[in-house]
Protein backbone atom coordinates (compact mmCIF):
# COMPACT_ATOMS: atom_id res chain seq x y z
CA UNK A 1 0.00 0.00 0.00
CA UNK A 2 0.99 3.45 -0.74
CA UNK A 3 0.52 6.74 1.24
CA UNK A 4 -0.48 9.43 -1.31
CA UNK A 5 0.26 12.67 -0.72
CA UNK A 6 -1.25 13.76 -3.59
CA UNK A 7 -4.69 14.62 -5.42
CA UNK A 8 -3.37 12.87 -8.66
CA UNK A 9 -3.79 9.10 -7.57
CA UNK A 10 -4.83 8.43 -11.03
CA UNK A 11 -1.46 8.28 -12.14
CA UNK A 12 -0.77 5.91 -10.22
CA UNK A 13 -1.75 2.37 -11.28
CA UNK A 14 1.01 0.16 -11.09
CA UNK A 15 1.30 -2.93 -13.06
CA UNK A 16 4.00 -4.26 -11.09
CA UNK A 17 6.06 -4.20 -8.24
CA UNK A 18 9.06 -2.85 -10.21
CA UNK A 19 7.39 -0.02 -11.79
CA UNK A 20 5.65 1.46 -9.00
CA UNK A 21 8.70 4.12 -8.88
CA UNK A 22 8.81 5.25 -12.08
CA UNK A 23 4.82 5.57 -12.61
CA UNK A 24 4.76 7.60 -9.24
CA UNK A 25 6.78 9.76 -9.81
CA UNK A 26 4.70 12.47 -10.75
CA UNK A 27 3.09 11.80 -6.97
CA UNK A 28 4.65 12.11 -4.04
CA UNK A 29 4.74 9.00 -2.33
CA UNK A 30 6.33 7.28 1.01
CA UNK A 31 6.22 3.65 1.04
CA UNK A 32 5.11 2.01 4.41
CA UNK A 33 7.61 -0.44 5.69
CA UNK A 34 5.33 -3.32 4.66
CA UNK A 35 5.50 -1.86 0.91
CA UNK A 36 8.99 -1.36 1.01
CA UNK A 37 9.25 -5.03 2.15
CA UNK A 38 7.42 -6.22 -0.37
CA UNK A 39 9.02 -4.49 -2.99
CA UNK A 40 12.10 -6.16 -1.78
CA UNK A 41 10.85 -9.66 -1.76
CA UNK A 42 9.52 -9.05 -5.25
CA UNK A 43 13.25 -7.37 -6.08
CA UNK A 44 14.92 -10.79 -4.69
CA UNK A 45 12.27 -12.81 -6.75
CA UNK A 46 13.56 -11.52 -10.16
CA UNK A 47 17.20 -12.82 -8.66
CA UNK A 48 16.14 -16.24 -6.75
CA UNK A 49 16.45 -19.64 -6.92
CA UNK A 50 14.11 -22.72 -6.61
CA UNK A 51 16.84 -25.42 -4.73
CA UNK A 52 15.84 -28.92 -3.35
CA UNK A 53 18.33 -29.75 -0.83
CA UNK A 54 18.89 -33.81 -0.18
CA UNK A 55 21.55 -36.04 1.55
CA UNK A 56 22.98 -39.46 0.70
CA UNK A 57 24.40 -40.88 4.03
CA UNK A 58 24.59 -37.22 5.55
CA UNK A 59 26.53 -35.94 2.11
CA UNK A 60 24.44 -32.69 1.44
CA UNK A 61 23.65 -31.25 -1.38
CA UNK A 62 21.55 -28.01 -3.02
CA UNK A 63 19.82 -29.53 -6.19
CA UNK A 64 19.15 -26.88 -8.94
CA UNK A 65 16.71 -27.92 -11.74
CA UNK A 66 18.94 -26.54 -15.05
CA UNK A 67 16.99 -28.62 -17.47
CA UNK A 68 15.85 -25.98 -19.72
CA UNK A 69 19.17 -24.28 -20.40
CA UNK A 70 22.51 -25.27 -20.49
CA UNK A 71 24.43 -22.27 -18.87
CA UNK A 72 24.64 -22.98 -15.50
CA UNK A 73 21.79 -21.22 -13.01
CA UNK A 74 24.37 -20.56 -10.67
CA UNK A 75 28.48 -19.44 -10.75
CA UNK A 76 30.75 -20.93 -8.72
CA UNK A 77 31.24 -18.00 -6.32
CA UNK A 78 27.19 -17.87 -5.47
CA UNK A 79 27.40 -21.99 -5.30
CA UNK A 80 30.05 -21.05 -2.48
CA UNK A 81 27.79 -18.59 -0.68
CA UNK A 82 24.51 -20.72 -1.05
CA UNK A 83 26.69 -23.82 0.60
CA UNK A 84 27.99 -22.04 4.20
CA UNK A 85 26.33 -23.24 6.35
CA UNK A 86 25.61 -19.88 8.54
CA UNK A 87 25.10 -17.56 6.12
CA UNK A 88 23.67 -20.05 3.19
CA UNK A 89 21.66 -23.04 2.99
CA UNK A 90 24.15 -25.07 3.69
CA UNK A 91 25.53 -28.53 2.18
CA UNK A 92 28.88 -29.99 0.79
CA UNK A 93 28.23 -29.09 -2.38
CA UNK A 94 25.59 -27.59 -5.95
CA UNK A 95 24.66 -30.04 -8.39
CA UNK A 96 22.57 -29.20 -11.59
CA UNK A 97 20.22 -31.45 -13.51
CA UNK A 98 21.17 -30.36 -16.70
CA UNK A 99 19.10 -31.12 -20.26
CA UNK A 100 20.79 -34.30 -22.18
CA UNK A 101 23.91 -34.42 -23.99
CA UNK A 102 23.64 -36.99 -26.79
CA UNK A 103 22.01 -40.42 -26.05
CA UNK A 104 21.50 -40.01 -22.01
CA UNK A 105 18.50 -38.69 -20.07
CA UNK A 106 20.10 -35.95 -18.03
CA UNK A 107 23.67 -34.54 -17.81
CA UNK A 108 24.62 -33.48 -14.27
CA UNK A 109 27.44 -30.55 -12.98
CA UNK A 110 28.81 -29.96 -9.99
CA UNK A 111 30.46 -27.50 -7.74
CA UNK A 112 32.13 -28.43 -4.24
CA UNK A 113 31.45 -25.68 -1.61
CA UNK A 114 34.91 -24.45 -2.20
CA UNK A 115 33.88 -23.51 -5.93
CA UNK A 116 35.85 -25.87 -7.68
CA UNK A 117 34.46 -28.57 -9.72
CA UNK A 118 34.73 -32.10 -9.90
CA UNK A 119 34.23 -34.61 -12.36
CA UNK A 120 31.83 -36.94 -10.46
CA UNK A 121 29.93 -37.44 -7.08
CA UNK A 122 28.58 -40.62 -6.23
CA UNK A 123 26.20 -39.85 -3.16
CA UNK A 124 25.09 -36.94 -5.40
CA UNK A 125 24.48 -39.27 -8.65
CA UNK A 126 21.67 -40.75 -6.22
CA UNK A 127 20.07 -37.41 -4.81
CA UNK A 128 20.31 -36.08 -8.77
CA UNK A 129 18.54 -39.69 -9.47
CA UNK A 130 15.93 -39.12 -6.58
CA UNK A 131 15.40 -35.23 -7.53
CA UNK A 132 14.57 -36.07 -10.98
CA UNK A 133 12.44 -39.25 -10.43
CA UNK A 134 10.13 -36.51 -8.09
CA UNK A 135 10.21 -34.07 -10.87
CA UNK A 136 9.04 -36.49 -13.64
CA UNK A 137 6.71 -38.31 -11.28
CA UNK A 138 8.44 -41.41 -12.79
CA UNK A 139 8.07 -44.97 -11.00
CA UNK A 140 11.54 -46.74 -9.93
CA UNK A 141 13.82 -46.89 -13.31
CA UNK A 142 16.94 -46.47 -14.49
CA UNK A 143 18.55 -43.42 -15.53
CA UNK A 144 21.55 -42.38 -18.16
CA UNK A 145 23.24 -39.35 -17.10
CA UNK A 146 26.47 -37.60 -18.63
CA UNK A 147 29.06 -36.70 -16.02
CA UNK A 148 32.49 -35.15 -16.52
CA UNK A 149 33.59 -38.30 -15.46
CA UNK A 150 31.41 -39.95 -18.80
CA UNK A 151 28.04 -42.34 -18.63
CA UNK A 152 26.86 -43.06 -14.82
CA UNK A 153 23.58 -44.86 -14.69
CA UNK A 154 21.47 -44.41 -11.25
CA UNK A 155 18.89 -47.15 -10.95
CA UNK A 156 15.64 -46.02 -8.28
CA UNK A 157 15.34 -49.59 -6.49
CA UNK A 158 11.50 -50.21 -5.38
CA UNK A 159 12.98 -50.43 -1.70
CA UNK A 160 14.11 -46.38 -2.28
CA UNK A 161 18.01 -47.07 -2.43
CA UNK A 162 19.40 -46.03 -5.43
CA UNK A 163 22.15 -48.81 -6.91
CA UNK A 164 24.47 -46.87 -9.54
CA UNK A 165 26.83 -48.45 -12.05
CA UNK A 166 29.53 -46.56 -11.62
CA UNK A 167 31.39 -47.27 -14.38
CA UNK A 168 35.26 -48.72 -14.64
CA UNK A 169 37.99 -47.74 -12.39
CA UNK A 170 40.86 -46.12 -14.53
CA UNK A 171 44.64 -47.22 -12.18
CA UNK A 172 47.18 -45.91 -14.75
CA UNK A 173 48.83 -43.11 -12.40
CA UNK A 174 49.02 -39.98 -15.45
CA UNK A 175 45.00 -40.53 -15.92
CA UNK A 176 44.49 -40.58 -12.31
CA UNK A 177 46.11 -38.20 -12.46
CA UNK A 178 49.33 -39.29 -9.65
CA UNK A 179 53.04 -38.74 -9.92
CA UNK A 180 53.09 -41.76 -8.06
CA UNK A 181 54.83 -44.35 -9.90
CA UNK A 182 53.20 -47.86 -11.29
CA UNK A 183 53.92 -50.94 -8.66
CA UNK A 184 51.79 -53.33 -9.40
CA UNK A 185 49.76 -53.95 -13.46
CA UNK A 186 49.99 -50.62 -14.64
CA UNK A 187 48.27 -49.10 -10.88
CA UNK A 188 49.95 -47.47 -7.97
CA UNK A 189 49.46 -49.80 -5.24
CA UNK A 190 50.45 -49.08 -1.60
CA UNK A 191 53.53 -47.01 -3.01
CA UNK A 192 55.20 -45.20 0.44
CA UNK A 193 54.12 -40.90 0.61
CA UNK A 194 55.85 -39.05 3.11
CA UNK A 195 53.32 -36.64 4.99
CA UNK A 196 54.43 -35.38 8.70
CA UNK A 197 56.84 -37.17 8.98
CA UNK A 198 55.63 -40.58 8.50
CA UNK A 199 55.46 -43.56 5.29
CA UNK A 200 52.23 -43.65 4.31
CA UNK A 201 51.35 -46.71 1.60
CA UNK A 202 49.00 -45.31 -0.81
CA UNK A 203 46.99 -46.75 -4.18
CA UNK A 204 45.58 -44.20 -6.47
CA UNK A 205 42.32 -44.65 -8.14
CA UNK A 206 40.06 -42.38 -10.55
CA UNK A 207 36.67 -43.12 -10.04
CA UNK A 208 36.18 -39.92 -12.58
CA UNK A 209 37.87 -38.03 -10.16
CA UNK A 210 40.83 -39.14 -8.14
CA UNK A 211 41.51 -40.86 -4.78
CA UNK A 212 44.27 -41.89 -2.51
CA UNK A 213 43.42 -44.52 -0.33
CA UNK A 214 45.26 -45.80 2.76
CA UNK A 215 44.95 -48.58 4.93
CA UNK A 216 48.07 -46.27 7.34
CA UNK A 217 51.57 -48.39 7.53
CA UNK A 218 52.25 -51.36 8.41
CA UNK A 219 53.10 -51.14 11.78
CA UNK A 220 50.45 -49.08 12.49
CA UNK A 221 47.08 -49.71 10.98
CA UNK A 222 44.44 -47.24 10.78
CA UNK A 223 41.81 -47.08 13.41
CA UNK A 224 39.77 -44.60 12.15
CA UNK A 225 37.92 -43.34 15.62
CA UNK A 226 41.75 -42.04 16.59
CA UNK A 227 42.89 -40.42 13.33
CA UNK A 228 43.53 -36.95 13.52
CA UNK A 229 41.31 -36.41 10.19
CA UNK A 230 41.33 -32.40 10.18
CA UNK A 231 44.98 -32.16 10.37
CA UNK A 232 45.98 -34.77 8.00
CA UNK A 233 43.81 -34.20 5.22
CA UNK A 234 44.71 -31.14 3.61
CA UNK A 235 48.41 -32.00 3.48
CA UNK A 236 47.07 -35.48 1.18
CA UNK A 237 44.05 -32.95 -0.67
CA UNK A 238 47.36 -30.32 -1.66
CA UNK A 239 50.30 -32.81 -1.93
CA UNK A 240 52.52 -32.23 -4.96
CA UNK A 241 51.80 -35.93 -5.78
CA UNK A 242 48.69 -35.34 -7.02
CA UNK A 243 48.48 -32.38 -9.35
CA UNK A 244 44.70 -31.97 -9.44
CA UNK A 245 44.61 -32.53 -5.83
CA UNK A 246 42.90 -35.63 -4.48
CA UNK A 247 40.13 -36.82 -2.21
CA UNK A 248 41.41 -38.90 0.25
CA UNK A 249 40.32 -41.94 1.79
CA UNK A 250 42.07 -43.49 5.23
CA UNK A 251 40.77 -47.22 5.86
CA UNK A 252 40.23 -49.76 8.87
CA UNK A 253 39.41 -53.22 7.86
CA UNK A 254 36.94 -55.01 10.07
CA UNK A 255 37.02 -58.13 7.78
CA UNK A 256 37.51 -58.60 4.36
CA UNK A 257 33.80 -57.68 3.71
CA UNK A 258 33.53 -54.80 5.93
CA UNK A 259 35.63 -51.71 6.63
CA UNK A 260 35.45 -48.40 8.25
CA UNK A 261 36.07 -45.29 6.29
CA UNK A 262 36.79 -41.39 6.85
CA UNK A 263 37.21 -39.09 4.09
CA UNK A 264 38.83 -35.70 3.37
CA UNK A 265 37.42 -34.38 0.05
CA UNK A 266 38.74 -32.29 -2.32
CA UNK A 267 37.31 -28.89 -2.49
CA UNK A 268 35.00 -29.81 0.45
CA UNK A 269 37.06 -31.60 3.52
CA UNK A 270 35.88 -33.51 6.25
CA UNK A 271 32.17 -34.91 5.19
CA UNK A 272 30.06 -37.08 6.09
CA UNK A 273 30.01 -39.98 3.29
CA UNK A 274 31.95 -39.95 -0.03
CA UNK A 275 30.68 -42.32 -2.58
CA UNK A 276 32.81 -42.37 -4.94
CA UNK A 277 35.52 -42.71 -2.25
CA UNK A 278 33.54 -45.66 -0.95
CA UNK A 279 34.07 -47.34 -4.41
CA UNK A 280 37.82 -45.96 -4.94
CA UNK A 281 38.36 -48.37 -1.37
CA UNK A 282 36.85 -51.24 -2.62
CA UNK A 283 38.66 -51.04 -5.49
CA UNK A 284 41.88 -50.50 -3.26
CA UNK A 285 41.08 -52.93 -0.97
CA UNK A 286 41.23 -55.87 -3.93
CA UNK A 287 43.91 -54.30 -5.59
CA UNK A 288 46.02 -54.89 -2.40
CA UNK A 289 44.84 -57.94 -1.70
CA UNK A 290 42.72 -56.89 1.32
CA UNK A 291 39.31 -56.98 0.57
CA UNK A 292 36.98 -59.28 -1.50
CA UNK A 293 34.73 -58.20 -4.61
CA UNK A 294 31.47 -57.06 -2.81
CA UNK A 295 32.32 -55.03 0.72
CA UNK A 296 30.38 -52.86 3.19
CA UNK A 297 32.04 -49.45 3.45
CA UNK A 298 30.99 -48.07 6.76
CA UNK A 299 31.28 -44.31 6.90
CA UNK A 300 30.47 -42.06 9.74
CA UNK A 301 27.06 -41.24 7.68
CA UNK A 302 26.31 -44.60 7.34
CA UNK A 303 26.87 -47.43 5.27
CA UNK A 304 27.16 -48.25 1.37
CA UNK A 305 27.32 -51.64 -0.31
CA UNK A 306 29.72 -51.90 -2.82
CA UNK A 307 30.76 -54.96 -5.33
CA UNK A 308 33.66 -54.25 -7.89
CA UNK A 309 34.64 -57.90 -9.98
CA UNK A 310 38.07 -57.06 -11.27
CA UNK A 311 37.79 -59.31 -14.01
CA UNK A 312 35.10 -58.92 -16.29
CA UNK A 313 33.24 -55.76 -17.08
CA UNK A 314 35.39 -54.28 -14.41
CA UNK A 315 32.04 -51.77 -13.20
CA UNK A 316 32.05 -50.75 -9.92
CA UNK A 317 28.50 -50.56 -8.41
CA UNK A 318 27.43 -49.03 -5.59
CA UNK A 319 24.14 -49.13 -3.53
CA UNK A 320 22.99 -46.20 -0.72
CA UNK A 321 20.28 -43.92 0.15
CA UNK A 322 19.43 -40.64 -1.14
CA UNK A 323 17.01 -38.45 0.41
CA UNK A 324 14.97 -35.17 0.51
CA UNK A 325 15.45 -32.93 3.46
CA UNK A 326 13.75 -29.76 2.44
CA UNK A 327 12.97 -27.43 -0.92
CA UNK A 328 12.49 -23.77 -1.25
CA UNK A 329 13.59 -20.50 -2.70
CA UNK A 330 16.38 -18.29 -2.00
CA UNK A 331 17.72 -15.29 -3.28
CA UNK A 332 21.02 -15.28 -5.39
CA UNK A 333 23.14 -12.63 -4.40
N1 LIG B 1 31.15 -36.53 -2.04
C1 LIG B 1 31.27 -36.94 -3.37
C2 LIG B 1 32.50 -36.48 -4.11
C3 LIG B 1 32.41 -34.98 -4.44
C4 LIG B 1 33.53 -34.48 -5.31
C5 LIG B 1 34.87 -34.43 -4.63
N2 LIG B 1 34.90 -33.52 -3.52
C6 LIG B 1 35.95 -34.05 -5.66
O1 LIG B 1 36.36 -32.88 -5.72
O2 LIG B 1 36.36 -34.93 -6.41
C7 LIG B 1 30.94 -38.39 -3.58
O3 LIG B 1 30.01 -38.86 -2.89
O4 LIG B 1 31.53 -39.06 -4.42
Amino acid sequence: MLLRHSSSAAHCQPRSGSRLATTCQATQTFPTPATLHQQQSLKAQANSLKFSKYQGLGNDFILVDNRHQRDLLVTATQAVNLCDRHFGIGADGVIFALPPDGDVDYAMRMFNNDGSEPEMCGNGIRCLARFVAEMDGDVPRRYRVHTLAGLIQPELLPDGQVCVDMGPPTLCPQAVPTTLEASQDGAAVAVPLQIEGTSWPMTCVSMGNPHAVTFGPADSPIQVASLPLAQLGPHFETHPAFPAKTNTEFVEVLDRGHVRMVVWERGAGITLACGTGACATLVAGVLEGRLNNVCQVDLPGGPLQIEWQDKGNRHVYMTGPAELVFAGQVALK
